[in-house]
């Protein structure tokens, strides 16, 4: 892993909720990324970190001493936020057309943006990256520099987590051609920022709706798997994904259940060794987040289970199992990953990670 001389500072937009949180959990000694500002809405600006979450707190782990007595900025007074970092990892929680505006603006001041929202995932240039599989599509920052006007500001983001407990599989099998999907998610509450303190009903229950999801589940992973073109990233038209995202009573781990036919049909060791041997540019340059191993197989036909394997590689990895031919299509299986680390603020600071080591982000 490559050693920093200096940490860059890093600053959280939207820090008191719960992506915001575990960004701050996981940048707790950091090797390269130091959190010296927190922002968050009117409401917690100028209290302590401490006060304005007292007890919200909804980490297993405790709040770091580093962050507890940082004054909370107002995260629309983005010069004031912006003067004090090198970058910014971005969790706010606004209107859609608020967010985009708010992240360019940060990105006006010169200062790169790692967001976890969806706002900006369509946007032409701006890439949306699983760092295992897409880091060429930061290729297109150049073009939306030359767009805002800024030498070092940006905006890169993280698809939805809902994704990645099937997407990478898709990267891994390219070369057979992948060309029907259908998938189910069962996503946990932390996805939507509850525990079941604050949810009850979802205690025993399933509820079959996830506003804007199933959308996103079908048509960001033909992003990721797309290519650069002329300074914008042009999906991939394959394969065509049809998903149906059920809340279950989970709190942290997103599973998939996965039916899939390809153009050429490989066999089942052929899939598993495409999976278990699946590395990128994280494991290629040791990043201080990446999982060693990012894909595990399990044999055995009651796993991926939540409890015993959502953690997975400090919940950076994506466990699959139960893969097995099918009636009506090729294969079928299933998919497990951690949806506030892999699927949300542990993908970002892979992202960031990535953007270091390949120079987009320095020291201010
Ligand atoms: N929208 C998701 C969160 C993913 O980023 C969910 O509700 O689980």
């Amino acid at each position: 892993m490559r050693k920093m001389e200096q940490k860059l500072r890093a600053g959280i937009l939207g820090a008191t909720g719960m992506v915001g949180q575990r960004f701050i959990s996981l940048l707790e000694n950091h090797p390269w990324f130091e959190v010296v500002t927190v922002a968050a809405s009117e409401r917690s600006a100028g209290k302590t970190y401490e006060e304005a979450v007292s007890d919200r707190w909804k980490m297993d782990t405790p709040m770091p001493e580093s962050v507890k007595k940082l004054v909370v900025l107002n995260v629309n007074e983005v010069k004031k936020v912006a003067d004090t970092v090198d970058l910014v990892f971005s969790a706010v929680d606004m209107t859609k057309d608020e967010i985009k505006a708010i992240e360019e603006e940060y990105a006006k001041t010169e200062t790169p943006v790692v967001s976890n929202n969806s706002a900006h995932r369509w946007t032409p240039d701006v890439p949306m990256v699983v760092p295992e599989i897409n880091t060429e599509h930061f290729d297109v920052i150049a073009d939306q520099k030359k767009r805002l006007g800024t030498t070092r500001g940006f905006i890169a983001v993280k698809p939805n987590c809902s994704i990645q407990s099937y997407a990478p599989c898709l990267a891994a099998w390219k070369e057979f051609g992948a060309k029907e999907v259908v998938a189910t998610t069962y996503q946990a509450i932390s996805g939507a920022g509850k525990t079941f303190k604050d949810w009850p009903e979802m205690v025993e229950n399933i509820i079959p709706y996830i506003g804007g999801e199933e959308e996103k589940s079908e048509q960001e992973p033909l992003r990721v798997l797309g290519k650069v073109e002329n300074g914008e990233i042009v999906k991939a038209q394959l394969p065509k994904i049809t998903c149906q995202c059920i809340r279950v009573p989970v709190f942290n781990g997103h599973t998939a259940a996965v039916f899939i036919n390809f153009e050429k049909k490989p066999t089942k060791e052929q899939l598993i060794e495409k999976l278990v041997n699946f590395k990128g540019f994280p494991q290629e340059a040791e990043l201080p987040s990446a999982p060693k191993q990012f894909i595990q197989y399990l044999e055995d036909d009651n796993r991926p289970q939540v409890k015993l394997d959502v953690d997975y590689e400090r919940g950076m990895g994506v466990s699959i199992g139960r893969l097995r031919e099918d009636t009506m299509f090729d294969y079928k299986f299933v998919g497990l990953s951690h949806n506030t680390v892999r699927g949300a603020a542990g993908g970002a600071v892979l992202c960031a990670e990535a953007l270091t080591a390949k120079g987009y982000i320095q020291a201010k």
